[in-house]
């Protein structure tokens, strides 16, 4: 499978992802819609694929789970091209949550919004040099993420990773931490936290509290913030409480939007989740790029979800 010549549009196909049983349909699909199709055969190779095609390509698009949409944006960073060519993700994962909130259903239906559906410039997230373009998460193992279940997985997304932690919370360690959130050009000073996290949550397009919607703003050049601190770990114990916590109710939640952020560490280095992709590192820079990726979205998605409402975050 693939071809060598330059093609318009490119589909990266991660043949594991998922359940593993969408490498025919999506096949099928991309050559009936006219994409080149390139296979991945080892972790690594999206993001290459993605670098060597983007210059050549209006459209590339990811097929597999939020991992390889983000192996594909930070492929076309890379190249450089991220002004000249857009993306389209073809839901094929385990949580597909990018896909959800931008309104793509199903593997079929996102074959139809590549070619009926409105493009969009979103914000992308930055950590140190590397993008993301649903969440950071932090505090949230490894070896947490690797044994939460495809079921659990699906019904909660990031937030499994977060609850699997707290049902194993013996083995847990709070993260000790210093987190500066820049200042807003509409006169919003410049905030230090300074403490122990349970998990600190950044959403580009995902919010973690206080969420009519799962889908964060992303179009408004901001990230959202959600600390859960360590005093929190009581509480997150009962299931009613956790509910609360996590409906942003609760006084352990430090709550913040903002264009930059740097997240240090007191003691060692804190592992980080980028779209599902590890990184290790003590000190973390945040920001937004507004407006860097095109991307085609489903009807459901929402410029501004809080439109009709309160904006997030909800307290007073
Ligand atoms: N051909 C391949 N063989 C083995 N691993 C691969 C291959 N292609 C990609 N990968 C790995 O797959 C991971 C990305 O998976 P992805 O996140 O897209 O799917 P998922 O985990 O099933 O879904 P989700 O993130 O939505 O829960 C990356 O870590 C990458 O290294």
């Amino acid at each position: 499978m693939g071809s060598d010549a330059a093609s318009d549009r490119v589909l990266v196909l991660n043949p594991v992802s998922g359940s593993g049983d969408h490498v025919d349909e999506v096949a099928e699909l991309a050559a009936e819609h006219g994409f080149a199709v390139r296979q991945t055969e080892e972790g690594g190779d999206a993001k290459r694929i993605a670098r060597e095609t983007a210059p050549d390509a209006d459209l590339v698009a990811a097929a597999g789970g939020d991992g390889t949409l983000n192996a594909v944006v930070n492929g076309i960073a890379a190249a450089d091209a991220l002004a000249t060519t857009g993306v389209a993700v073809v839901p094929a994962g385990t949580g597909n949550n990018f896909a959800a909130n931008v309104g793509i259903r199903s593997i079929e239906h996102a074959f139809t919004v590549i070619e009926e559906g409105r493009r969009r410039s979103i914000d992308i997230g930055t950590a140190n040099d590397r993008i993301f373009v649903n969440s950071c998460v932090g505090g949230v193992t490894a070896e947490a993420s690797s044994e939460t279940s495809p079921e659990s997985k699906e019904s909660l997304g990031v937030l499994a990773y977060v609850k699997n932690t707290i049902e194993t919370v013996g083995s847990f360690e709070s993260l000790p931490l210093r987190v500066k959130t820049a200042a807003r050009p509409n006169g919003e000073r410049t905030q230090a936290w300074e403490g122990d996290a349970l998990f600190v949550l950044i959403g580009n397009c995902r919010r973690f509290t206080g969420a009519r919607t799962a889908q964060a703003d992303v179009e408004d050049g901001l990230l959202e913030v959600t600390i859960v601190e360590d005093t929190a770990a009581m509480e997150l114990l009962g299931g009613a409480a956790r509910e609360r916590l996590f409906d942003g109710d609760s006084d352990c939640i430090v709550t913040r939007r903002t264009p930059a952020l740097e997240i240090e560490s007191r003691r060692d280095a804190v592992e980080y989740s980028l779209d599902g992709e590890m990184l290790e590192t003590e000190h973390l820079h945040l920001e937004t790029n507004a407006s860097a990726l095109e991307i085609a979205v489903g009807d459901a998605y929402e410029p501004d979800p809080d439109a009709d409402g309160p904006h997030w975050p909800f307290e007073t």
